[in-house]
C-alpha cells in the first residue's frame, strides 16, 4: 500500500476519528506500497503528484455495516485487495468512527487528489459517500489537480440490503466488486438531488421518498437485527396511525396538480429499496431521468396482500400505483401536517416542500 497522509479518519485498519476543525486528507505520490502511520505534509504530496502516474483510490468502511459483518468481511478482503491492485494503483483505506464520517472523508480525500472513492458497505455508505462528491450544491474538485481531473465513485456491497447493487445484478460478492474495480471500466452515473427549506441541497443515488416508505424506512432501522425482513416490519409499524395525504405536485416545471391520498410517491435513480423492493421497476441510472412511482389509497391488508408484486417489480399495473418519467419534481403537501415523512437513501429529513431533480452523468462509476 502507498503512503496516504492522513488528517480525517484514514487508517490501515485502525478505526479513525473525525476531527473539527478536519485537517486535509492528503495523498502523496510515493512509489511503493506501505501503510499508512502518520501524516505528510501538503506541498511534499503536491509536488509528487506531478511524476509518477500511479492512481490513488480510496476505499470508505463502515465497520458497523451489516451489523458488524462488513467490518469483518472487509479485513479479510483487504489482503485480496492489495494484490489485485497492486500494480495499478495505491490503495487508502479509512474506517469510518461515526454516521456522516463517510461524506467528510470522501470531501477530503477528493480535494486531495483521490482518482477514486469507494464505498465498501451498504446502501447508507454508499449513500454518504456519494454526498461527499458534492459541497454545498457544487461537485468537490481536486485542489492540486488540473480542470479534466475527477474522481471516480466505486462500490464494494457489503450492506445488509444493499440495494443499489441490485439494480446491476450485482451479487454481495466483494470478489465480482473488486474485479470490476480492477477492469476500470465506468459510466457515467447520474445522481439525484434533493432540495428543501433547510437550503442545502442533498443527493441520492438509490431511492428518495415522501411519506409512508420514508416512515417505513425510519421504523426499518430499529429492526435491523432481522435482516432484509426489518423494512416489511418497518412499513407494518409505519401502517400503524398512517393516513394517506393529498399532496401536489408539479412535473419538469409545468402545472402544479393534486394527488389525492398519497400512501407514498418514490423518485427512483435506481430501482430497489427496502431490502429488495424493486419500487421504481422501470428507471435506468444511465439514462438522464428519474421515475416517480406513486402509490395511492393503501392501506395495510392492501400493501400485504400486493407485497410479492413490489419484490417482483410487478405493482405497476395494480390499481392505485402510478409512474411517471421526470426530469425534475416539486412536491408540496396539499394540507400542512406534521406526519410527513422524508427519506433519500434511507437518510431522513424533517421537511417539505422538496424538489427532486437529476444530475445527468453526474459522476463516473466503476460497473
Ligand atoms: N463507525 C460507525 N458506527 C456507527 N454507524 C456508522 C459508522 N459508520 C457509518 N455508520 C452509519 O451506518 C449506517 C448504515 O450503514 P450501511 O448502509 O453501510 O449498512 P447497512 O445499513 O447494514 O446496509 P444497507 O443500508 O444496505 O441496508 C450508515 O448510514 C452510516 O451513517
Amino acid at each position: 500500500m502507498r503512503s496516504i497522509a492522513l488528517g480525517i479518519g484514514i487508517s490501515s485498519g485502525v478505526m479513525a476519528t473525525p476531527a473539527t476543525p478536519r485537517p486535509s486528507l492528503i495523498l502523496p505520490r510515493a512509489s511503493h506500497s506501505r501503510s499508512q502511520t502518520g501524516a505528510v505534509g501538503l506541498a511534499s504530496g503536491r509536488s509528487a503528484a506531478t511524476v509518477s502516474s500511479r492512481r490513488n483510490f480510496v476505499f470508505v468502511v463502515n465497520p458497523s455495516g451489516a451489523n458488524g459483518r462488513t467490518g469483518k468481511q472487509w479485513k479479510e478482503l483487504l489482503p485480496h485487495l492489495r494484490t489485485r491492485l497492486a500494480d495499478q494503483c495505491d490503495i487508502c483505506e479509512c474506517i469510518t468512527s461515526a454516521p456522516f464520517h463517510a461524506i467528510d472523508i470522501t470531501r477530503e480525500a477528493i480535494k486531495d487528489g483521490a482518482d477514486a472513492v469507494i464505498a465498501v458497505g451498504g446502501d447508507g455508505t454508499l449513500h454518504e459517500v456519494v454526498n461527499g462528491f458534492f459541497c454545498k450544491g457544487s461537485p468537490v474538485h481536486a485542489l492540486d489537480q488540473g480542470p479534466g481531473h475527477s474522481a471516480a465513485l466505486g462500490l464494494i456491497p457489503l450492506g445488509t440490503g444493499s440495494d443499489f447493487a441490485r439494480t446491476f445484478n450485482w451479487t454481495n460478492d466483494p470478489h465480482e466488486a473488486i474485479d470490476r474495480i480492477v477492469r476500470g471500466v465506468k459510466s457515467k452515473l447520474d445522481i439525484g438531488m434533493m432540495e428543501g427549506t433547510d437550503g442545502n441541497p442533498h443527493f441520492f443515488v438509490n431511492v428518495a421518498d415522501i411519506h409512508l416508505s420514508a416512515k417505513a424506512g425510519y421504523f426499518a432501522s430499529m429492526y435491523k437485527r432481522f435482516g432484509n425482513l426489518c423494512y416489511v416490519f418497518g412499513t407494518l409499524r409505519a401502517f400503524w396511525g398512517h393516513s394517506n395525504r393529498d399532496l401536489k405536485i408539479k412535473v419538469n416545471g409545468g402545472e402544479w396538480r393534486t394527488i389525492h391520498k398519497v400512501t407514498a410517491l418514490c423518485i427512483g435513480n435506481a430501482k430497489y429499496f427496502g431490502g429488495g423492493m424493486k419500487i421504481t421497476p422501470t428507471v435506468d441510472p444511465f439514462s438522464g431521468d428519474l421515475e416517480v412511482v406513486i402509490l395511492q389509497d393503501f392501506k395495510w391488508y392492501g400493501f400485504l396482500f400486493e407485497l410479492h408484486r413490489l419484490y417482483r417489480g410487478t405493482h405497476l399495473s395494480v390499481t392505485g400505483v402510478s409512474s411517471i418519467r421526470v426530469q425534475s419534481i416539486e412536491v408540496v403537501e396539499k394540507e400542512v401536517s406534521a406526519d410527513i415523512f422524508v427519506q433519500s437513501d434511507g437518510e431522513h429529513f424533517g421537511f417539505l416542500p422538496t424538489k427532486f431533480s437529476v444530475l445527468p452523468g453526474a459522476v463516473d462509476f466503476f460497473c
